[in-house]
């Protein structure tokens, strides 16, 4: 194999994802960035979950959040549903892998919050149930997905859909957006300056 030209065909396959993505999602990311900013000032949290690359993906962002993300800034509320090995067990030996979301959202889930639930696929039982209870319960239930949306569509709303069908490529546009994401709320809540 001509590693190099694998190398370069890799990355115009994501450029061309990444300006797809730029003309297609401005809107959907407003629309998740006020939610965000209308949930942390009323003393609400970001809740987000997913499997595989995208469970990191929950972790990684969630982080950004509590912690820091460019700048020393006041922490702002999240929390990955990804990460406590013993709710995570529990949940999926007790209750079923489907409610492994579901069932910490019914503890730590309350109406002024927003759940964000990433698949690529839109179609993972486990991110599926974990929106249908936030929705039950009053939260937002957002979504970052790619493929059409799959069953988060009507489902999650805001519903940021990356306009492609492979894995990677989606994941790639989640982080850069859940980056974005992350920028846009600390300066609209005058935690950071605007560019
Ligand atoms: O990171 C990757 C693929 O890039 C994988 O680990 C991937 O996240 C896993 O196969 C997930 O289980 C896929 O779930 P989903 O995105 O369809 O909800
Ligand atoms: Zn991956």
């Amino acid at each position: 194999m001509n590693l190099g030209a694998f190398f370069e065909s890799e990355f115009d396959e994501h450029l061309r994802v990444a300006a797809d993505a730029r003309k297609m999602l401005s809107a959907p990311f407003s629309e998740l960035t006020e939610r965000c900013v209308a949930a942390i000032r009323n003393g609400g949290k970001l809740l987000f979950f997913g499997n595989g690359g995208s469970a990191a993906d929950a972790q990684h962002l969630a982080t950004e959040f509590t912690i820091r993300y460019v700048k020393d800034r006041p922490a702002i509320a999240a929390i990955a549903l990804t990460t406590d090995s013993s709710a995570l067990t529990a949940a999926g030996n007790d209750l079923g892998f489907d409610q492994l979301f579901a069932r910490q959202i019914e503890a730590l889930g309350k109406p002024e919050d927003v759940a964000i639930g990433i698949s690529t696929s839109g179609t993972s039982p486990n991110v599926i149930e974990g929106l249908k209870a936030a929705r039950r319960l009053g939260l937002v239930a957002a979504g970052f997905a790619g493929r059409g949306g799959g069953d988060m569509v009507g489902l999650a709303d805001p519903l940021i859909v990356v306009p492609h069908d492979a894995s990677n490529r989606i994941q790639e546009m989640h982080i850069t957006i859940g980056h974005s994401l992350c920028g846009a709320i600390e300066i609209e809540l005058g935690l950071a300056e605007a560019k």
